[in-house]
């Protein structure tokens, strides 16, 4: 295994720092992603805003960047944000929602692209697509498995020099040289909405106390795959799960993720 810190010592490191991260995030996401970050351990604060999103990046643990919900002076909060991180030595995840959905969103993403995200978190069309590939979707669902994103994924992650993470039903995590699968989670997750935009936010909280990003991409992966797992017994439909999902990320203890089904690809 590729792996310097286990998921299970990724996640105790976690919540002993019980990091402050900075969720630039959707409107769609702000209140489901916040609560998926106290419940897990970190300390979640969504704030976008140009007057403060400098100041606030460089005192927080991380900051993680989806545009979602998009608007002119949130593209302002985002850049000033960015430089308060990189100046301070900060990490930041991009999460580039439905970024093809028009020209004005792809030319922001281009742009944040080349500010040097420490990680890029995406669901499988939205990598496969940022590669230039063809993409049977439009909007923020996926509409292509994992494994068609794979070599896009590393080919952009040495671009990058960074991490990509696709997600889907099993999600790869690479640097460009090292990579792994993650399987487990249920297919109740993308039923629910803002459960990737979440993860996002889940994997700032873990590059803030951890020094290499593969290990604290990896570590979120794995810990939503076991909280998926754990949650979907009890759940009769998407709305229960998202509930259960939440007090599994709150109970799951890191033991339970040395169950998690982690590969070398
Ligand atoms: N079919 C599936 N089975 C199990 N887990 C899934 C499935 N689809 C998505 N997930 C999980 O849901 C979470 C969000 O991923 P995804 O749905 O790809 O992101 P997004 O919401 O941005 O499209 C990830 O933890 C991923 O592993
Ligand atoms: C539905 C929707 N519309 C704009 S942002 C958003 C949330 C997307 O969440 P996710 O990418 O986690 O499915
Ligand atoms: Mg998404």
């Amino acid at each position: 295994m590729t792996l310097s810190t286990s998921p299970a010592t990724a996640l105790q490191t976690m919540r002993a720092g019980t990091p402050l991260v900075h969720c630039i995030t959707n409107y769609v996401a702000m209140n489901i992603a916040a609560n998926v970050l106290l419940a897990a351990g970190a300390s979640p604060a969504m704030l976008h805003t140009p007057e403060e999103s400098a100041d606030f990046a460089a005192i927080a643990g991380a900051l993680t960047i989806n545009f979602g919900t998009l608007s002119p002076n949130w593209v302002d909060g985002m850049h000033k944000a960015i430089d308060g991180a990189q100046a301070a030595g900060k990490p930041w995840v991009f999460d580039p929602v439905a970024h093809y959905a028009s020209p004005w969103r792809s030319g922001i993403a281009r742009d944040l692209l080349a500010r040097n995200p420490t990680i890029l978190r995406a669901n499988a069309s939205e990598v496969l697509a940022l590669g230039g590939g063809e993409t049977a979707s439009k909007g923020p669902d996926a509409g292509d498995e994992v494994v068609a994103a794979e070599a896009t994924a590393r080919a952009l992650a040495k671009d990058l020099g960074g991490v990509v993470a696709v997600t889907g039903a099993v999600d790869f995590v690479t640097d460009g040289t090292r990579a792994v699968r993650i399987a487990g989670g249920s297919p109740l997750m993308p039923l629910v909405t803002a459960m990737g935009c979440s993860l996002t936010c889940l994997v700032g909280a873990y590059a803030a106390v951890l020094d290499d990003p593969f290990d604290a991409t990896v570590g979120a992966l794995a810990l939503f795959a076991k909280a998926g797992d754990m949650a979907k017994d009890g759940a009769a439909g998407p709305a229960s799960f998202q509930v259960a999902f939440v007090d599994a990320l709150y109970n799951l203890q890191p033991a339970a993720l040395e169950t998690v089904a982690l590969s070398d690809a």
